[in-house]
């Protein structure tokens, strides 16, 4: 998949698809707060989303306290926002339930 960083535009058009995304503040990345109904929901989360990033060799920036997990996406390599971020973030709406 294409690692082009997105212009600012493509950003706020793929956002405006993708519920409860929003821009960092350092305007580099998507961020979002997953908020599951106890630890163990939140951890399932993880494991899927782990294997799915293996799988895009695509890595989220998160962390978790109890039920809630905080995720932030960009592409390293780019220094800002790509399909493969746009990308992990619809499927981790997709796992979330
Ligand atoms: C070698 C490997 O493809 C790269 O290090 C990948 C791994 N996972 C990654 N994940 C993220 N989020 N950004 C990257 O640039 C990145 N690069």
């Amino acid at each position: 998949m294409n690692r082009e960083k997105l212009s600012a535009e493509a950003v706020t058009a793929a956002l405006a698809e993708l519920d409860g995304w929003s821009l960092a503040p350092d305007g580099a990345s998507i961020k979002r707060s997953f908020v599951f109904k106890n630890f163990s929901e939140a951890f399932a989360f993880m494991t899927r989303v782990a294997l799915a990033a293996e799988k895009m060799d695509h890595h989220p920036d998160w962390s978790n306290v109890y039920k809630t997990v905080d995720v932030t996406l960009n592409t390293h390599d780019s220094g800002g926002v790509t399909a493969l971020d746009i990308e992990l973030a619809k499927r981790m709406n997709r796992y979330f339930h």
